[in-house]
């Protein structure tokens, strides 16, 4: 038997090889490993633990629910009360006999505790373990992370036990006692006084049938989508996906015949620009979401007779909506983790011999501006659930020191109120291609990064940036349509950095206008702008979209600036709040105060630079109408005047009844 030990070894080391090889790639093979089927699993039937004897310890019947009166998911509760059979909340009742006053005194001082299950594990008993009320589902590069800390820093949330479990992408196979099992357990969420416990997997987000899944498994938690400006979120995959670790490998002498141990800049020489690769990926989505191409036909064989699917194909065929799009299926060589390479990107590496593309995550590499093009996966997930379990929320305003975009989020899971501020002012997570969804970097040192010019632009001649900025236009503006939220490109190049010279105050009707000779560069050729900008005197150093720049309404439609009469003078631009600029913070009107530091006649910061200690940053907000405020369209005046219409019809009628009945 051991006559020849190394082709015993040999052999055995390849039937491993090929079970684990057929294991990961074919279902049947799964099938007849035979995991438990979902629906076989039993909740179990054991009695449940009474929170009542809690209230008062950990939990006040004040926790179960927030200010607008939104229960947490899953807590089956009524009135005051909750309903204890052989659930609680969101956890299944533990085996275990639970003293409370050990435990709690426990948990105050422990993290959380996790079952270990191994994805082998035949168990179908998921008794002492909890459901997420929450799940991220992405996109990518999006701040997933931070938006994870932050809300797992709230009291009453409990973190899994790591941020990305992709249970339902790539393990939806193993058994749900072990997805549920990266969850805190059903003692340390009623020890500590939890609500809720949640997780962010960015791979979700893409594929139609995560999205079934989900929903047909877990029924329950609300789903959370992040979105950014596409061509910020590209830019930061290339560096994150495709730069880092492809100059890592290479310094580490992976990469045969390039020499290990030099600059980074040395091996830029041999990776693909930004450039070369968002070129080609605009060749594979024009030839994708053709009328025929495969990104459209391709969802139509697949899902189209699928029953949770159907419905959808068929409203939209007969609203005569675009059709559903499979982008990450169908247009980028099929499989997740394919090492498929289209053919854009393999003829540009066969026409450049010496470059290579990293084969590992090509999903990802070749997708930087697909991922970026939110609504067609969210379509599907807007179609498969309830609008109000769908959350989507900007990369943008995750910044928003004050926390008012997460409290709004923290209302909508039903959290109680928790000043979130504090928890944002730290700093954000996983930025500037840093490797790490854990790893925290402070707001000073983040600015200071985009200080940094290098670090801060985006590589892309003008043309390929005027190409893909129209290539991603209609799809924002869709995107904006199903979520009302815009994630439109804000370029600063066009705005100038001024000083106030002068400003004469005027008033018309019940409006103050000031009227500002602003130096925007030539100082013997100051400009004149007209707004009601409450913040704006003498000195006041601001940023200016001068005639013949774009501004991005908050429709996400793209305006020409054009010189304006306002209140009889005419004003040669406007004045740029936070909003416009992209910086997240700042009121809505109020000028933008953009620090000695940037020379006048530059473009304005990218981010908000923060005030100095003790410095006011800006003057109190006025009551006024302001000129930045939302222009409304066609469709939403008529709407208003429509809704004007009949609330005074209504007051009318009353009024009749009232004069009538007395
Ligand atoms: N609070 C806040 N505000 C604005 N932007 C933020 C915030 N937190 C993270 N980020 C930026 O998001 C990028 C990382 O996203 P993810 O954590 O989703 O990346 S990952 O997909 O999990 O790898 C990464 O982008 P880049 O720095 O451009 O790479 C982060 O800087």
């Amino acid at each position: 038997m051991w006559r020849y030990p190394r082709r015993k070894i040999a052999i055995v080391c390849g039937l491993f090889f090929i079970f684990f090889y057929c294991f990961e790639n074919f279902e049947w093979v799964q099938h007849v490993i035979s995991f438990p089927k979902f629906d076989q699993i039993s909740t179990t039937e054991r009695a449940g633990i009474v929170p009542e004897e809690l209230l008062g310890t950990v939990y006040s019947s004040s926790d179960f629910v927030n200010d607008r009166g939104i229960w947490p998911p899953f807590w089956n509760c009524e009135g005051n009360r909750c309903n204890i059979t052989s659930e609680w909340g969101p956890c299944y009742a533990s085996h275990e006999e639970i003293t409370w006053s050990k435990e709690v005194e426990f948990f105050t001082t422990n993290p959380p505790s996790y079952t270990r299950v191994s994805y082998m594990s035949k168990s179908t008993d998921l008794a002492g373990l909890c459901r997420p009320g929450f799940i991220i589902i992405g996109a990518g590069k999006c701040g997933t992370s931070s938006l994870y800390h932050y809300l797992v820093d709230h009291p009453n949330v409990l973190p899994a036990s790591e941020k990305q479990i992709h249970y339902f992408k790539y393990y939806a196979h193993y058994p749900m006692k072990w997805y549920l099992s990266h969850f805190p357990t059903t003692i340390s969420f009623l020890a500590s006084g939890a609500l809720m416990t949640g997780e962010a997997s960015p791979g979700y987000l893409p594929y139609p049938d995560v999205a079934h899944l989900i929903r047909e498994r877990l029924k329950g938690p609300k789903i959370i989508a992040v979105g950014r400006e596409p061509i910020d979120r590209a830019y930061s995959s290339y560096r994150y996906n495709y730069l880092t670790p492809s100059i890592e490998k290479m310094k580490n002498g992976k990469v045969k015949g390039i020499e290990k141990g030099q600059p980074d800049s040395y091996y830029l020489d041999f990776l693909f620009s930004f450039e070369d690769m968002i070129k080609a990926e605009l060749q594979v989505l024009r030839e994708c979401f053709a009328v025929d191409g495969p990104g459209i036909v391709g969802a139509r064989e697949k899902y189209g007779a699928k029953t949770w699917a159907q419905p959808e194909f068929q409203r939209r065929s007969i609203a005569d909506e675009p059709p559903l799009v499979d982008l990450d299926g169908f247009c980028y060589g099929g499989k997740v983790n394919s090492t498929v390479l289209r053919k854009q990107w393999s003829d540009l590496q066969t026409n450049n011999p010496e470059k290579v593309i990293r084969d590992n995550n090509l999903h990802l590499v070749q997708a930087f501006i697909g991922r970026g093009l939110y609504t067609l996966p969210l379509e599907w997930w807007y179609a498969l659930y309830p609008r109000q379990e769908i959350y989507f929320i900007c990369t943008e305003d995750l910044g928003d020191q004050s926390g008012s975009a997460l409290n709004d989020l923290g209302q909508f899971l039903g959290l109680p109120s928790f000043n979130f501020s504090e928890v944002i002012t730290k700093g954000a997570y996983n930025v500037g291609g840093h490797r790490g969804y854990d790893e925290e970097v402070t707001w000073d040192m983040i600015q200071q990064e985009n200080q940094r010019a290098s670090s801060q632009a985006i590589p892309l001649s003008n043309e390929t940036m005027a190409e893909l900025r129209a290539f991603v236009k209609p799809y924002n503006e869709r995107l904006f349509a199903l979520t009302e939220r815009a994630v439109a490109m804000v370029d600063l190049s066009e705005y100038v950095v001024g000083v106030v010279l002068s400003v004469e105050s005027s008033s018309k009707g019940n409006k103050t206008l000031k009227t500002c000779r602003i130096n925007i560069g030539d100082e013997n050729n100051p400009i004149t702008v007209v707004t009601n900008a409450p913040n704006v005197r003498e000195g006041s150093r601001l940023a200016v979209a001068p005639v013949g720049s774009t501004i991005v309404n908050e429709e996400g439609e793209e305006i020409e600036t054009k010189k304006t009469a306002v209140g009889g003078v005419m004003s040669e631009g406007m004045l740029c709040d936070s909003r416009m600029l992209g910086w997240s913070g700042g009121a809505e009107g109020i000028a933008a105060q953009i620090p000695d530091s940037v020379a006048i006649g530059a473009s304005p910061p990218s981010s908000k630079p923060r005030p100095k200690e003790g410095q006011s940053e800006l003057a109190p907000v006025s009551n006024e109408d302001s000129l930045f405020k939302k222009k409304l369209t066609k469709e939403e005046k008529k709407k208003l005047a429509e809704e004007k219409k009949n609330a005074r019809k209504a007051a009318k009628e009353a009024k009749k009844e009232e004069s009538s009945s007395s």
